[in-house]
Order: structure tokens, then C-alpha cells, then sequence
């Protein structure tokens, strides 16, 4: 279904209710430049780490395409388990699980109250910017405890820049990049009205210090259009 949720005057903060849960899938594609992309490169670096049987988590899976195109990838059979606290976002999730036939654990629960043991993988593509900052740093030092050694954590974010002239052309750009793919202004400025205090993107050197203070070894962005980033991070 086509993305049209801020077409009508909205006046609550975004969340990942029904109504954009019935549309995720189109929002993502136009709303993160190279979302395949980063999408494809994310699974092939992954699947150089993976081996038989290891645990792989997805942290804020939304419909489990990710799990769903990993399994399709890897040449391993792995323990797929996925996160979320949107019902609306999980209940999709299960659908596409099952007419792709892939087997995915979903878990509906916060992603600090969860325990993610042994995971050989953990992913969280576009979900720790909607994590308060505090937290944030609590969950990523989790991420890194439940890692095997050698474990990897691949993430994506929204990121901002700490020049400001930078920062704005980058939102400029981005602005420009959404109404390539037919969003209107009135559509972008409601989006941006009802993100303000709900995701909070850090500079990319933020997320790198966030990711070496919590103890990993290497942390390297892989992917990056702008003001959205991959990074691959090392246990
Ligand atoms: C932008 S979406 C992630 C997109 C997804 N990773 C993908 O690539 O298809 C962010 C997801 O994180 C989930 N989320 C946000 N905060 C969460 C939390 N504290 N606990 C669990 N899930 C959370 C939301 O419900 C949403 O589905
Ligand atoms: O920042 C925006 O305006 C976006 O649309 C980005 C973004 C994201 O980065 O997750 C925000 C919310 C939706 O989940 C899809 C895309």
C-alpha cells in the first residue's frame, strides 16, 4: 500500500501504530535513500561472519524483511529472532514469514527488557534513533554484552552533522531526495513536525564513540548517502 499518512493535518507525534504499519513497507523504500541497498549490503556483510546454526537478532524488525531476505541469502541455517514493540508492525511480520516461508522467533517487547544471549549477529537498521539518548548507550553496552566474541552489530541512522552549514544542506538534500519519490512539502514538513523529539539522530562520530565506548574493537561505516549511515561494528 502507498504511503499517505501525513497527506492529512496530523497533530500527534509519529508512531508505528496501524496506520503506518499498513504502509511501512513503501515508507521505508521512499523515505531512506538506498534503503535496498543498504539493505543488500548489510545481509552480504553479515553473511561473511555467519556459520551453521548461529544466532542472529533484529532489533526494531518492523515486518521482518531484513530476517527474510538474510535467510534467503545465507547459505547457513540460522536462528533468526526478531524484535518489536509495535503489535501492528509484528503482526505483518508474521505474515511475510510465513508466505516466505521462513522460520523467524518474533518477540513483541521492548528492546531493553529482552535478554539476547550468544548471538553470533545482532542488526538494528533504523531503530536506535528512536531509542532517548541515555538508553541508548545502556542498549548498545547490551548489544555488545550479548555478542559472542567476534560477534558483529550492524546498524543504520538517520545521522546529523556537527557543521551547521553541512547540516542544513544535507536536510536540503535529503527534502529534495522526498520529493523525488512523490512526497509533497506539505507531506515532508508534517513528517518532520511529528519526528521532532522522537527520533533523534547522533553525527556519525557520536555513533562511533557510542559503539567503541560500549567496548567493541572496530566500528566502520559501510554505507552512506548523505545523512543516512551503515556502520559494521566488531566484538
Ligand atoms: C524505522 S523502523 C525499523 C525498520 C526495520 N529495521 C527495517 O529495516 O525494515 C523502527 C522500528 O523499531 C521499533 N521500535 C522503536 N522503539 C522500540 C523499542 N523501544 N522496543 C522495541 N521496538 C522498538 C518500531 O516499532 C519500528 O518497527
Ligand atoms: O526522517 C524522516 O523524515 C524519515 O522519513 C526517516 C525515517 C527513518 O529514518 O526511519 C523515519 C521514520 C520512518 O520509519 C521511515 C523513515
Amino acid at each position: 500500500m502507498v504511503d499517505k499518512v501525513f497527506e492529512k493535518s496530523i497533530i500527534k507525534q509519529f508512531e508505528f501504530d496501524e496506520e503506518v504499519a499498513s504502509v511501512f513497507d513503501d515508507m521505508l523504500n521512499r523515505s531512506v535513500p538506498f534503503y535496498k541497498e543498504m539493505q543488500r549490503l548489510s545481509i552480504n556483510f553479515a553473511c561473511n561472519f555467519l556459520e551453521e546454526n548461529d544466532k542472529v537478532y533484529d532489533l526494531g524488525c518492523s515486518t521482518a524483511s531484513t530476517l527474510i531476505e538474510l535467510s534467503k541469502h545465507c547459505e547457513h541455517n540460522l536462528e533468526l529472532i526478531g524484535i518489536d514493540n509495535s503489535s501492528a508492525m509484528l503482526n505483518r511480520a508474521a505474515k511475510k514469514a510465513k508466505a516466505f516461508g521462513v522460520d523467524i522467533e518474533l518477540i513483541n517487547a521492548d528492546l531493553h527488557d529482552v535478554e539476547y544471549a550468544n548471538a553470533k549477529l545482532i542488526l538494528s537498521n533504523y531503530t536506535l534513533q528512536f531509542i532517548r539518548p541515555l538508553q541508548r548507550e545502556k542498549l548498545v553496552k547490551k548489544v555488545f554484552d550479548s555478542l559472542k566474541e567476534e560477534g558483529i552489530f550492524i546498524f543504520s541512522e538517520k545521522v546529523i552533522s556537527s557543521n551547521s552549514k553541512l547540516n542544513k544542506q544535507s536536510i536540503d538534500e535529503y527534502y529534495e531526495f522526498k520529493k523525488t519519490q512523490g512526497y509533497s512539502e506539505f507531506e515532508i514538513s508534517q513528517k518532520r513536525e511529528a519526528l521532532e523529539n522522537v527520533l533523534i539522530p547522533y553525527t556519525e562520530e557520536e555513533n562511533r564513540k557510542m559503539i567503541l565506548d560500549a567496548g567493541f574493537s572496530h566500528c566502520e561505516t559501510i554505507f552512506k548517502w548523505v545523512n543516512f549511515a551503515t556502520f559494521i561494528a566488531i566484538k
